[in-house]
């Protein structure tokens, strides 16, 4: 527990996926980690430890490679008997019918424009997956307890944030304003809509944020939600390195 007025909160966002290798549209497409994306959540959690950090409660995304980035973090930690929370509300961004196309080979067609519009806009949806297609959520088991009308064909990061932020409102604020430790495992998308909303960004600035793969990020916020602090665990030319290469996945191969 945290025993000053401050609440501590860390987000983590998995670290590479069998589908990030690939530079493949992922969205709730449920692809593990590749070694290299355990080594970066273990280099995560490793950190976490040696910067001093514990927790008291986790969350984490219904698809696995949130799940095993958490696993592994926790290991690092020796906090595999922590509470995790898992919720698809904390999913990837719905990438609706871009799931599974190459990234590049898009921008090649499409132009970078319009991949960077649909990676990055605040509210223009990328084109959506017909009904009963074999990647649509409503014939998934993985969201048999959802209710339907809640499940998306397509999602820009708005709807995103209106999935993600009512559950950070409704689940996960309350533990941290009664002193919890909290450690989020997600996704570059569904961690970019509590980035948007706690720090405040307009859909401009939020176009540019970008999140690197397993790289710890700690917030400090006072009792009124201020932030006090926010920095990235590691290396801070590694960092910018990771956060250029995800930038880079929707450029279209010279
Ligand atoms: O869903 C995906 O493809 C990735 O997890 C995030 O992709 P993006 O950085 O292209 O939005």
């Amino acid at each position: 527990m945290n025993d000053d007025q401050t609440m501590q909160l860390v987000i983590v966002r998995h670290g590479e996926s069998e589908w990030n290798k690939l530079n493949l549209f992922t969205g709730w497409t449920d692809v593990d980690l590749t070694d290299t994306g355990r080594e970066e959540a273990h280099a995560g959690g490793k950190a976490l430890r040696e910067a001093g950090y514990d927790f008291d409660v986790c969350y984490t995304s219904l698809l696995k490679r949130a799940v095993h980035t958490l696993n592994c973090v926790l290991d690092e930690l020796d906090r595999n008997w922590l509470p995790v929370h898992k919720a698809w509300q904390l999913n990837e961004r719905h990438y609706g019918a871009l799931q599974g196309l190459n990234k590049a080979d898009a921008a090649a067609e499409h132009g970078e424009d319009q991949v960077k519009i649909w990676r990055r806009s605040f509210d223009v949806q990328p084109p959506a997956l017909t009904p009963g297609d074999e990647r649509d959520p409503h014939v998934l088991e993985m969201f048999r307890d959802v209710p339907p009308q809640d499940l998306p064909y397509t999602e820009c990061l708005k709807d995103t944030i209106a999935r993600a932020w009512p559950y950070f409102e409704s689940q996960i604020k309350p533990q941290l304003e009664v002193g919890k430790r909290v450690l989020i495992a997600a996704h570059g998308n569904s961690l970019r809509a509590l980035v948007m909303q706690f720090e405040k960004l307009t859909p401009d600035q939020i176009l540019e944020v970008n999140i690197p793969t397993g790289v710890p990020c700690s917030y400090t916020f006072d009792k009124d939600w201020n932030i006090i602090d926010k920095h990235y665990i590691g290396d801070p030319a590694a960092i910018e390195a990771k956060i250029s290469a995800v930038a880079n996945q929707g450029k279209a191969k010279k």
